[in-house]
């Protein structure tokens, strides 16, 4: 869709020109609702993007849930059914760049996660631009679209709740609105450096 991508290099150009100083303190700060939210909600457990480029950096929310016992899962994608694998990942040591120069995890170190067999709590994604509706554009693989009705079938099959889908980005990212597919979803909840927004999405 031509609108997406030229909606997707504004985002990106918009996300871009953000000082690196001021990204990183509000990467912080998001970081830190991010857990707060976690803890609120006792989770064992959460999936989340490893950043790259200006992305939200996430390293912060990672390490924290090393540090208090989380079991946090990262994926990694295959280009060539843009499908994703998870892993738990316990250590920065066990990622290595993969497709797209995104740091991932290492088949070889880390360890592989059976999502019929186990759920991650909550799932952070990135995106370029979000809006109040939950709407979100990414990158236009389709990578999470897809994730997410495996995930969606996964829970059907086991009668267990799907995880809460909450987007991470900046004050910045946020736009009237994101135009959206059939198979565009939206996420429940965004995080930015100024605190969480429900969105009335499931
Ligand atoms: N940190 C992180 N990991 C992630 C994602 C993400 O957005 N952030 N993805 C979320 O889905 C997937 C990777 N998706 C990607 C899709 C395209 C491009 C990319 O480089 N696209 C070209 C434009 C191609 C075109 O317009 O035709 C580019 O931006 O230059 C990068 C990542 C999985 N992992
Ligand atoms: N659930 C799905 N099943 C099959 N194809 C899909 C699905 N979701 C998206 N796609 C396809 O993937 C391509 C990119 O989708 P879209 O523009 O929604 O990506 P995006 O959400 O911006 O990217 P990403 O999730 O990787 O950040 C489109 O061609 C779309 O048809």
């Amino acid at each position: 869709m031509e609108r997406k991508k030229q909606r997707r290099n504004a985002a990106a150009a918009r996300r871009d020109s953000l000082p690196e100083q001021q990204r990183k303190t509000w990467s912080e700060a998001a970081c830190e609702a991010a857990v707060s939210w976690l803890e609120h909600h006792r989770t064992a457990s959460f999936m989340v993007y490893v950043s790259f480029r200006t992305e939200l950096d996430t390293s912060l929310l990672i390490e924290w849930g090393w540090q208090s016992g989380l079991n946090v899962i990262v994926p990694r994608c295959i280009p060539q059914d843009r499908s994703m694998e998870l892993f738990a990942i316990r250590d920065w040591r066990e990622l290595k760049p993969g497709a797209y120069g995104i740091l991932e995890p290492d088949p070889t170190k880390a360890i592989r996660l059976d999502i019929d067999k186990e759920m991650p709590e909550a799932v952070f994604v990135p995106g370029l631009a979000f809006d109040r509706s939950g709407g979100r554009l990414g990158y236009g693989g389709g990578y999470y679209d897809r994730f997410r009705d495996r995930l969606a079938a996964s829970a059907a099959n086991a009668g267990g709740a799907f995880p809460p889908w909450i987007g991470l980005g900046y004050e910045a990212q946020w736009v009237e609105a994101v135009p959206m597919e059939i198979h565009d979803a939206r996420v429940s909840a965004v995080i930015t450096e100024q605190g969480i927004y429900n969105t009335g999405a499931v």
